[in-house]
This record gives C-alpha cells, sequence and structure tokens, in this order.
C-alpha cells in the first residue's frame, strides 16, 4: 500500500541539471517513489511541438466515422494495436466508457509457430487511411516518450542508490501508446460512471500520461492507503508519471504500483498514456532475484512506512514469464481478439482466476 498522500507531488525534471540542486531533485524523487507511486514531471524536455500536434490532432481523429475506425479496428490485429470502441474493454469487471487507438513503435511481425506466444504481441501499426497525417505525428511522440522513459529511469536508479544502467535490462523493444477519448456523460446520470475503472497499470514498466484536455476537465483519481480517492487534475505541461506492476514486483514492493482510474465527468476528456515496455521474456525468478539483496537484503530504498508487500497478479498466476502474464491480461481484456488469434489457449486464459 502507498502512504496517506492527499496530493501528487511535482518533481522539477530540471533540477537534475547542476549539482547544486540534484539532490533536492533525487530526495523528491525517492519520496514519490516510495511513499506515493504517483508524480508528476515539469521540465522535462519533451518539445512543445510534439506535445501539441499530438493534441491538435486528437480530436480530429476520434470524430472519423465509424467505417473509418472499423479499417483499424483491434479485431484485425494479433498484436492488439488498433482502434477499439467504448465499451469494448472492461476493467475490474466493469465495461469502461471510453474508445480508443492503440499504437506501439513500429516493429515487423517476426512470430512464428512455435516461438513463446508472447512474442506475437510485437507487430506493425494500423494506421487509419483516412488520417494519413496521424502517423508522424505518433512516430514522433513515441520517439521522444522513449528518450524521456531513458532519462527518466536514469534518475530512478540514482534516487534509489542503484547503478544508473540496471533498470534498462528489463526494457522491451516495444512501447505502446494509447490514444484515449472518454466522451462526456449525462450530467443527471451517475456521477461515478466508469472512465477506466480501478488498475494498476499492467503493460508497463513505468506509464508517462498527457493529460491532453483542459485544467477544468477532471477525472483522472489516485487511491491512498486510507482508500480515499485523491484528484490528479490536469497540470499543463507536465506528464503524469506512475509505476507499473513489474517494477514493483523487481523493485519488492519498496516502489509501488498506485492503484487509479478515471471517472467520466459532464465533458470530454483526451488523454494518452505511453507504457515503456517490459521485456517479455522476464522470468519471475529473475523479477524477483535480479535486486533482491539491494531491497531486502542491504533494506535500502525501503523507508516507505510499510515496508515492502507485493500485490502483483504476476507472481500470484502460473504464468513463468512476464510476455505471457501481459498476453493473458490483454486477451482477458479484448476477448473478441483473443477469440480470433490465440485460440488454443484463449480458454484457459479467460477461465483461470489464479491472478486477476
Ligand atoms: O486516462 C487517464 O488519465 C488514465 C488512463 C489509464 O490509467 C490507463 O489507460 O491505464
Ligand atoms: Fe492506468
Amino acid at each position: 500500500m502507498t502512504s496517506n498522500f492527499k496530493s501528487i507531488p511535482v518533481i522539477d525534471l530540471s533540477l537534475a541539471k547542476s549539482p547544486l540542486t540534484r539532490p533536492k531533485l533525487l530526495q523528491e524523487l525517492h519520496h514519490a517513489l516510495t511513499c506515493i507511486g504517483f508524480l508528476y514531471i515539469t521540465n522535462h524536455d519533451v518539445p512543445q511541438d510534439v506535445i501539441l500536434d499530438l493534441k491538435h490532432a486528437l480530436p480530429i481523429l476520434f470524430t472519423l466515422n465509424p467505417a473509418e475506425k472499423e479499417e483499424v479496428v483491434l479485431h484485425n490485429s494479433p498484436h492488439f494495436l488498433g482502434y477499439s470502441q467504448v465499451g469494448s474493454e472492461t476493467t475490474a469487471g466493469v465495461a469502461d466508457k471510453r474508445e480508443q487507438f492503440e499504437f506501439a513503435n513500429e516493429l515487423p511481425d517476426l512470430w512464428r509457430e512455435g516461438h513463446p506466444l508472447h512474442e506475437r504481441l510485437k507487430g506493425p501499426n494500423q494506421w487509419p487511411s483516412q488520417n494519413p497525417s496521424i502517423r508522424s505525428v505518433v512516430e514522433k511522440y513515441i520517439h521522444e516518450l522513449t528518450n524521456l522513459g531513458e532519462r527518466f529511469l536514469r534518475l530512478v536508479a540514482e534516487a534509489l542508490s542503484l547503478d544508473p544502467e540496471t533498470l534498462f535490462s528489463f526494457l522491451s523493444e516495444q512501447h505502446r501508446l494509447k490514444l484515449v477519448h472518454y466522451p462526456a456523460s449525462d450530467p443527471s446520470s451517475d456521477p461515478n460512471i466508469q472512465g477506466v475503472g480501478p488498475h494498476k497499470d499492467s503493460s508497463g514498466w513505468w506509464t508517462f500520461l498527457l493529460q491532453a484536455s483542459p485544467p477544468s476537465v477532471k477525472g483522472l483519481q489516485a487511491l491512498n492507503k486510507t482508500g480515499e480517492w485523491i484528484d490528479v487534475p490536469v497540470i499543463e505541461d507536465t506528464f503524469v508519471v506512475n509505476i507499473g506492476q513489474a517494477f514493483e514486483v523487481v523493485t519488492h514492493g519498496a516502489c509501488k504500483a498506485t492503484t487509479h482510474r478515471v471517472l467520466s465527468g459532464p465533458s470530454e476528456r483526451y488523454s494518452v498514456p505511453f507504457f515503456q515496455g517490459v521485456r517479455g521474456s522476464l522470468t519471475k525468478t529473475e523479477a524477483v532475484e535480479t535486486l533482491r539483496s539491494h531491497f531486502v537484503m542491504q533494506k535500502i530504498a525501503l523507508e516507505a512506512s510499510e515496508g515492502a508487500s507485493v500485490d502483483s497478479a504476476f507472481l500470484r498466476g502460473k504464468y513463468n514469464t512476464w510476455g505471457e502474464s501481459q498476453l493473458r491480461t490483454k486477451i482477458r481484456s479484448h476477448r473478441d481478439v483473443g477469440r480470433k488469434f490465440y485460440a488454443d489457449v484463449f480458454h484457459g486464459y479467460v477461465n483461470d482466476d489464479s491472478s486477476n
């Protein structure tokens, strides 16, 4: 569990540039990592035009007509890359009220019969033919966020007294990006309509989220220790950054993947999470053992009040690699895709409740 935070800290990455201010940054980052699991970063050095181009592209992309969206529907893709309509994804057993386009850095489909099934998550994107400019906007954005993620990981390592390159050995060559649209809800209806239900991020090592609507549009909330939902409002020129489940496992719970959700509201909302990918071949043993002496034996970085307790579907589940557990999550969230491309394992995955 995370500590009983009431707000989300803002970490100024420009403090890293001077030896005079770097210690302050590392101290604040350490606190955010070990006590909250959620933070904003500012002065992140992602070029403004790359962010603005993406923000401007969102409303245009989502006004494609249903046939144009259908052309790139997720159901075409064994890599779970493409468009999914409102209500087609479920989180915590309830349909989410959001539509989304999922992309990744462009990779060839090298999977063949006999290779590990999770390798099939890697592959090319589907690009909507009626919005040809979206491709370069998304590709530039993924490129910048990949770099930001790497810069950030070096700071995280330093804040946790690890070698700056240590955390890179867990990364995948695939990073995924979702462009998300939450339609407005009727204000007279239930105020707690689920945009996306309570969850810990399962796809990434770290998540870097652009809240792409004006500050007046609310929705994102993080859960603190006493079960209160804390607003994570839009702050201009920041990214919201949060820990994924694999990172919680590898750090033995020193750094928690904090539960969060989005409520849909009276205004539509756009957001863009970038999921820094975790290597699919990562086994449970590697995940647990690689940094064990650092986090458990030396008790470094374990100042979070409750110590380390890890709540992980990956560890609880019966699948040995991160890739397999990620594939299972994808299949359970998008069953039509699972049934079509993963028929051999589909029933096993959807009927297996050994992890959620
Ligand atoms: O839309 C948001 O602000 C957050 C979305 C999210 O948590 C997710 O897609 O994992
Ligand atoms: Fe999330």
